[in-house]
């Protein structure tokens, strides 16, 4: 399948990790490519505002890695919602996975040599890249701290890692959120992403009209392509928006 051409009807909805940025190592090692937030910057000009990040990772470390793009933004795949406006909403407020949860994944981690917690304000995920060995370990463990009916919290698989978040949050959720007020509202919707969590993000773009693309079928597995594809669609969209060109000799 190829990536359809952008039109100023859409909304484009972007996943972070897998998407627009490659995989790397550790959370901490992901690099920005130049220009992305330029990139970002441009397309949301031209689409009347209609861009969110919607992210695993929280808003405060997208706002990091983004620098100076400050999004539209869904974190935490859904927990917390930042609009347009820069009015943040959690959902649901205060929540947050217990310190006893906390410690346990620490102190395993301390165990385990490679492994890796990364502590977000609801939820916290923990990694075993670089140790992939771990995998089974790691999922033992967050099994017998969060039982599969727990009120509250849920596990998520990710990409080598596996996360605890609030049962309530989903990216679907956060999209349809987005899709029911300005700038989005009335948009076609676009969702990119690579990771298991996209797929409800995918699906409510599906619901509002548009469509959902993985990163995987429609661009190669390469966040490079996702990046070129939208280098295009602002190109494309900044044409069209041009004053038409006057040829010498022609009336004004
Ligand atoms: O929803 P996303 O934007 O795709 O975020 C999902 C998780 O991505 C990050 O972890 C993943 O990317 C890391 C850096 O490439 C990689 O080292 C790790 O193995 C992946 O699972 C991030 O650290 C998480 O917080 C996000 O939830």
């Amino acid at each position: 399948m190829t990536p359809p051409d952008l039109d100023r009807t859409n909304a484009l909805f972007l996943d972070l990790d897998g998407t627009l940025l490659e995989i790397a190592e550790t959370p901490e090692s992901v690099v920005v490519p130049p220009g992305l937030p330029q990139l970002l910057d441009g397309l949301r000009a031209e689409l009347g505002g209609a861009v969110a990040i919607v992210t695993g990772r929280s808003i405060g470390v997208v706002d990091d890695l983004l620098n100076p793009f400050v999004a539209t933004a869904a974190g935490e795949h859904g927990a917390s919602l930042r609009w347009q406006d820069g009015k943040v909403e959690e959902m649901p407020k205060g929540l947050a996975v217990p310190e006893a949860w906390r410690e346990a994944l620490v102190a395993a981690a301390d165990r385990w040599p490679g492994v890796l917690v990364e502590h977000k304000p609801h939820g916290v995920a923990i990694h075993y890249r670089l140790v992939p060995e771990r995998g089974n370990d790691v999922w033992r463990l967050v099994r017998a701290l969060v039982p599969q009916d727990h009120p509250w919290f849920r596990l998520l698989p990710a990409r080598e890692a596996v996360e605890i978040g609030p049962r309530a949050a989903s990216k679907g959720h956060a999209v349809e959120q987005l899709m029911q007020r300005q700038p989005f509202q009335g948009r076609r919707p676009i969702f990119v992403g690579d990771d298991f969590t996209d797929e409800a993000g995918m699906e409510a773009a599906r619901q509002f009209g548009g469509q959902g693309l993985r990163v995987a079928e429609v661009f190669d597995g390469q966040p490079a392509a996702v990046r070129a594809w939208l280098k295009r669609g602002l190109e494309l969209l900044s044409s069209r928006n041009a004053p038409p060109a006057v040829s010498a000799g022609a009336a004004p």
